[in-house]
């Protein structure tokens, strides 16, 4: 039996409102993000995904409330779950608190980019997305894994970069093909992954 893997990265967060750098800072979901995250439960009820065996999160409460609005709203509330700082949203270090768009005026629309969107050029004193990737992929391959080879159901809810890192090493993408890759707030990712950890099938529900 294939296992099924379901992303959702974190609804709106107070931080993404005001188009400030978030990274590891820990910042509330909005009201959007709450419902950003129930639409996305909705979503799965109505492909019938409601009967999950194990959870995983980050450390932060964005993605920990996103977890809990979805697992509650399927009917899924206390299932086994798990909660890690390796799957936090990428460290944006120095850029933290700052506003993206004043990045953009002081260090250059083509800087700012680069440094949110290249694979391998970290933002100052932060982490690049191979960087993150080489936290996020070890604790998917001891922690995660394994659960979807045994046929496991799985959710996750994590963030941006800590899931484009993951889905860059599911679907087998380009660095290229990574730096095109936006997910958005609340919207499910669903695959089903067969007994060799290759991806057999992936859905968007949005
Ligand atoms: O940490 C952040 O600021 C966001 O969650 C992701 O930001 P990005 O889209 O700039 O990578």
């Amino acid at each position: 039996m294939p296992g099924l893997l379901v992303l959702t990265r974190h609804g709106q967060s107070e931080w993404n409102k005001l188009n400030l750098f978030t990274g590891w800072k820990d910042p509330a979901l909005t009201e959007l993000g709450h419902e950003e995250a129930l639409k996305g439960a909705k979503e799965l009820k109505k492909y019938g995904y409601t009967s999950f065996d194990m959870a995983f999160t980050s450390a932060l409460q964005r993605a920990q409330n996103t977890l809990a609005i979805q697992l509650k709203e399927i009917g899924q509330e206390g299932i086994p779950t798990k909660k890690d700082q390796a799957l936090n949203e990428r460290d944006y270090g120095d850029l933290t608190g700052l506003n993206k768009d004043d990045a953009r005026k002081k260090f250059g629309e083509d800087q700012v980019h680069i440094w949110r969107r290249s694979y391998d050029v970290p933002p100052p004193g932060g982490e690049s997305l191979e960087l993150t990737a080489k936290r996020v992929l070890p604790y998917f391959e001891k922690e995660i894994k394994p659960e979807l080879l045994k046929g496991k159901k799985i959710i996750i809810a994590a963030h941006g970069n800590s899931l484009r890192a993951l889905v860059k090493d599911l679907e087998g993408l380009t660095p290229e093909e990574t730096l095109k890759l936006e997910l958005a707030t609340g919207v499910p990712l669903v695959y089903q992954i067969d007994e060799n950890g290759k991806v057999l099938d992936k859905k968007i529900l949005e």
